[in-house]
């Protein structure tokens, strides 16, 4: 039933092709399924061998950062992680200026974006205002955000979990008529930093909820990166019961550094898409204490090590980031990204004994 209900909204509301395999699902290009079979770790089981990544450093990180970005800064970067092979970029959010001030250049960004063609730019709105903004500058796609927390869902968005889904329920129907795609976030998806723990029915009902209104994916975020490969496994058991793997994303912070032991265990149960962010960058404003997104450098090399394809180059990638934290003047929190560094760094002091034991 479910799948039907997602076959039927695809091709016209959201732009997306469905083809005869939900395994090989498409849209505009942008996702490659005729990707050469590759000898993988998960050869054997039912998850991917390819995954597309969502950057999402350029909102979700630079959101985060006490000083603003220039926006020229900004569109160098985009432009870099695009360069890269990056196929899904969240670019910018039309959130009120007056809690958000970092993404308060969002026209502008986005009409001076060099859009690269078979590069989807999503851009996140809260509310019909803010899709009307957005509207200005033609998204093709853009992404929507609630809670399984009451409390984040207040602080977040000054409204209770029932009232944003409500507000969704009103950009669905006006982006239906635009003909945009619309992803769905749901933050606090194990853990709130108000409430504590959040139970999987929880995170199950607010997921369903925007299956039904027909977002094309749900991006299940652990805002604060407390999550662990068994409560993330209980809490996609959970929501996998009402929204297929399919039409599903993760979206792990790395506060306690288990972000990619998290992705792994999304891998395994069949999830193919993965949001990360360049660096490392972000956290977000309305939850204290939470670090950034598992770091785009490290799930590509992890991703790499697996098998499974994502389409990045890898050093462009690094050389993105290398970009955005010279800018920011502090160190990358990929780890990939630091090793490399200091590789680069010993190979340039002892030219003779380079010889280093790293396949990297
Ligand atoms: C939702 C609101 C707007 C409610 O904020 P509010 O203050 O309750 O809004 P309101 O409807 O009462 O309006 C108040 C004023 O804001 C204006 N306004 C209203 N809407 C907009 C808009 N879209 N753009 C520009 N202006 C807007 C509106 O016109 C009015 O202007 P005034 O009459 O005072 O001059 C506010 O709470 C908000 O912007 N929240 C966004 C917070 C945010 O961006 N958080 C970070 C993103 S979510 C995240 O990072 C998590 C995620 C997605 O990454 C996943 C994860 O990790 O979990």
């Amino acid at each position: 039933m479910a799948r039907q209900g997602l076959s039927r909204l695809l091709p016209g509301v959201l732009g997306i092709k469905a083809t005869s395999s939900w395994s090989k699902l498409t849209y505009d290009s942008t996702f490659r399924h005729d990707m050469p079979a590759v000898s993988s770790y998960f050869s054997t089981m039912k998850t991917p061998r390819q995954v597309r990544i969502v950057e999402v450093g350029v909102r979700d990180g630079l959101q985060n950062e006490k000083e603003i970005v220039p926006t020229d800064i900004k569109l160098e970067l985009l432009d870099r992680l695009a360069d890269a092979g990056l196929k899904s970029i969240e670019a910018t959010s039309f959130v009120s200026p007056k809690w958000v001030p970092q993404m308060a250049d969002h026209v502008d960004l986005m009409k001076r974006l060099k859009r690269r063609p078979g590069v989807s730019y999503s851009v996140l709105v809260p509310n019909v205002k803010g899709l009307e903004l957005a509207m200005e500058v033609h998204p093709e796609e853009i992404a929507v955000f609630t809670a399984a927390s009451e409390s984040f869902c207040k602080k977040n968005t000054n409204c209770s979990v029932a009232e944003s889904l409500q507000r969704i329920e009103e950009i669905m129907a006006r982006a239906k008529k635009e003909k945009i795609r619309v992803r769905g976030y749901v933050s606090c998806v194990v853990g709130c930093p108000f409430e504590g723990p959040i139970e999987p029915s929880a995170t199950a009902k607010v997921a369903a909820e925007l299956y039904r209104m027909g977002c094309y994916e749900i991006s299940l975020g652990d805002t604060i990166g407390v999550g662990t490969p068994g409560s993330v496994r209980k809490m996609l058991d959970q929501v996998m019961a009402s929204v297929p793997a399919e039409a599903l994303a993760v979206h792990f912070h790395d506060t306690y550094g288990q972000a990619l032991a998290n992705i792994v265990i999304a891998l395994e149960m069949g999830i193919n898409v993965v949001d990360s962010s360049v660096a490392g960058l972000g956290g977000c404003p309305y939850a204290p204490g939470a670090s950034g997104n598992a770091a785009t450098e490290d799930v590509v090399y992890m991703l790499n090590g697996l098998g499974v394809e994502s389409g990045v180059d890898l050093p462009k990638l690094i050389s993105a980031g290398d970009f955005v934290c010279k800018y920011l003047q502090r160190p990358s929190s990929s780890k990939v990204a630091q090793a490399m560094q200091r590789r680069k760094s010993s190979v340039a002091k002892k030219p003779v004994d380079s010889k280093v034991p790293c396949n990297a």
